[in-house]
This record gives C-alpha cells, sequence and structure tokens, in this order.
C-alpha cells in the first residue's frame, strides 16, 4: 500500500457560510478552488477547523459532498467523522465512502469521559462499516483522552489504521508514535506552531487549521525540512508563529480572524457559527497587520 498521497500540506478546511449562517455550496466550493490552485496536497474535511461540533448530521454529509464535488481526482481527500455517538459517526463514514474519500479519520468520543476499552470500540465500530483507511486522531487538549503508543499499537492491528493525526503539543509523542508504526504507517503533524519540529522529529506530513490562511508558507517550510534547510526552516516557522500568535489575539476567535483575512485574500467563507465569536470592529487595524505579515512572509521565502 502507498502512503505517498497523504504526504505534504493538508489544510483542515473551514465551514463556509453564507451571509445567514447557513452552509453555502458555492463558498465551499470556492475556497476547494482556492486551495487547489494553490497547489496543496489534500484537506482533511470537517474536523475542528470545519466545526463539526456545531454542526448537525445532514449539514456534515452536504460539506462532505461539496468538497468531493470539487476535488475528488485532483488532491487527497480525509474525512472526519468523529461524532457524539459511533451511530452518527457511522452515517458519516458510509456517507464519506460512497463519495471517494481516501482515509476517515475521527476523534475519540467527547464530553462523558468513557474507558479506554469505549474508545477502542468507537474508533472499531467505525473502520467495520466501511472498506476506508483509517486515521485516528489525538488531540487531548480537547477531549480529555491522550492516545498512548501501546494503544496506537494495539489499533495498529487493524490494517485499516494507516497512520495518526497528533495534534498533542509534545514533538516527542510523534517520534513515539513513529516508533510504533515504523515506515507503513503515515504521522501528521497536527500544533502548526511546531510543524517545524514535528516534521523533524519524524512526522510525515501535515493537517493544520491555519494553513489555509497562508498554504504558501506551508508548502514552502515543508520544502526546507525536505531539502535539509534547517535554518531557514526555522526562520519561517518563527515567522508563522507570528502570524498565528497574532489570529489568536482578537476579540474574535481565531476562524473568524482567519476567515476575514480569507477574505481579504479573495475567499468569502463568511464568519463563524456561535457559541465562536465573530471580529469587532477593533479587530480591524490588527486584521490589516496580519495581511502584511503574510505578504511580507510570503515575498520573503516564498517569491
Ligand atoms: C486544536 C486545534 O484546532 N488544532 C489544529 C491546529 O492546526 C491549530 O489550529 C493550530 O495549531 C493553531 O493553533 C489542528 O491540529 C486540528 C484541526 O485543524 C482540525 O481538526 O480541523
Amino acid at each position: 500500500m502507498t502512503l505517498k498521497k497523504f504526504h505534504g500540506i493538508l489544510p483542515a478546511f473551514y465551514a463556509c457560510y453564507d451571509d445567514q449562517g447557513n452552509i453555502s455550496e458555492a463558498r465551499t466550493k470556492d475556497l476547494c478552488n482556492y486551495l487547489f490552485d494553490k497547489g496543496v496536497q489534500g484537506v482533511y474535511v470537517g474536523g475542528s477547523s470545519g466545526e463539526c461540533i456545531y454542526q448537525n448530521l445532514e449539514e456534515r454529509k452536504a460539506v462532505l459532498s461539496y468538497v468531493a464535488d470539487q476535488l475528488k481526482g485532483k488532491m487527497t481527500l480525509i474525512a472526519h467523522v468523529g461524532a457524539p455517538s459511533t451511530r452518527d459517526s457511522i452515517e458519516l463514514a458510509k456517507h464519506a465512502a460512497t463519495l471517494g474519500y481516501d482515509a476517515l479519520s475521527a476523534i475519540p468520543p467527547i464530553y462523558f469521559k468513557l474507558p479506554e476499552s469505549a474508545v477502542y470500540k468507537y474508533w472499531t465500530d467505525i473502520m467495520e462499516a466501511t472498506p476506508l483507511d483509517f486515521i485516528i486522531y489525538n488531540i487531548p487538549q480537547t477531549t480529555g483522552y491522550t492516545l498512548t503508543p501501546a494503544m496506537f499499537q494495539k489499533l495498529l492491528a487493524n490494517k485499516k489504521v494507516i497512520g495518526v493525526k497528533n495534534s498533542s503539543m509534545p514533538t516527542m509523542d510523534i517520534e513515539r508514535f513513529k516508533k510504533v508504526g515504523g515506515d507503513n504507517v503515515i504521522v501528521f503533524n497536527g500544533p502548526d506552531e511546531q510543524f517545524v519540529s514535528g516534521r523533524i522529529m519524524g512526522a510525515d506530513a501535515g493537517i493544520g487549521g491555519t494553513y489555509a490562511v497562508m498554504p504558501e508558507l506551508f508548502l514552502q517550510a515543508n520544502e526546507f525540512v525536505k531539502s535539509g534547510k534547517f535554518d531557514v526552516a526555522r526562520q519561517i516557522q518563527s515567522d508563522i508563529n507570528e502570524i498565528i500568535i497574532a489570529l489568536c489575539s482578537l476579540q474574535g476567535s481565531m476562524y473568524a480572524a482567519i476567515k476575514e483575512v480569507l477574505n481579504r485574500r479573495g475567499v468569502n467563507v463568511g464568519s463563524v457559527r456561535a457559541p465562536l465569536e465573530g471580529i469587532t470592529s477593533e479587530d480591524i487595524a490588527p486584521i490589516e497587520d496580519i495581511m502584511k505579515l503574510i505578504d511580507q512572509a510570503i515575498e520573503r521565502y516564498c517569491e
């Protein structure tokens, strides 16, 4: 089995709303076209950045369909199907399979703190529902569940498990998962703030929530790592981190800020769904500054 199609820069896809806050097919497809034009290797649809937690099942299925309509055959498509119940996750998984997604992925169960046996069964039940490959999602800071190397090893006994999207902060976790999985397993770096260090510690690729706002910079950072130019890779990561810190320091949520920047880069995907907070008039000047930081970094490293 080749895992090459999962390598590279895979932006976490955003929820695209119309001006009334409903899922917008047209705006979803605009974001698809923008990402295709930027040359990213794939997209991760319906995860945290897709605001999956604030959408109902029909909306999530619609988003999976719109993205597949536009991008199937053009890049790698991963469907995040994590949901509060196993039943809903399976429905999403079956839908993604009919649309030709390349792989499924899911966070562990949320809200109730369940024993590890229940987490294992949740992931296994989803895997059994379709023939698709599966990518475990480790994001302890939002789910309260920490994937251990031992559990990852146990999951790997199922041949459908091809890897892990690791969003925990220690890059040592990436090294441990890679050690357990070896070359036949793909490990994705999750925290964008340490993309370069995650790659150096063994991540084969990256899935990230800020990639789409500055894909040029992550694509270039990945090239620097691949060619062993670690000094300049560290510098571009430092500039990326200035941008992420600025995106996270507004009154509006990071995703609201990201969407406003995207709007200024020519793609209108609407705003965020409550309880996430939209941007305020006070956020406008800092967003102008963020635009400048992105443009300057692209000029510095990519042209
Ligand atoms: C907690 C969280 O959302 N983490 C993001 C990061 O990419 C994050 O947006 C970035 O590092 C900025 O903090 C990803 O790991 C997850 C993600 O984007 C997704 O599942 O859609």
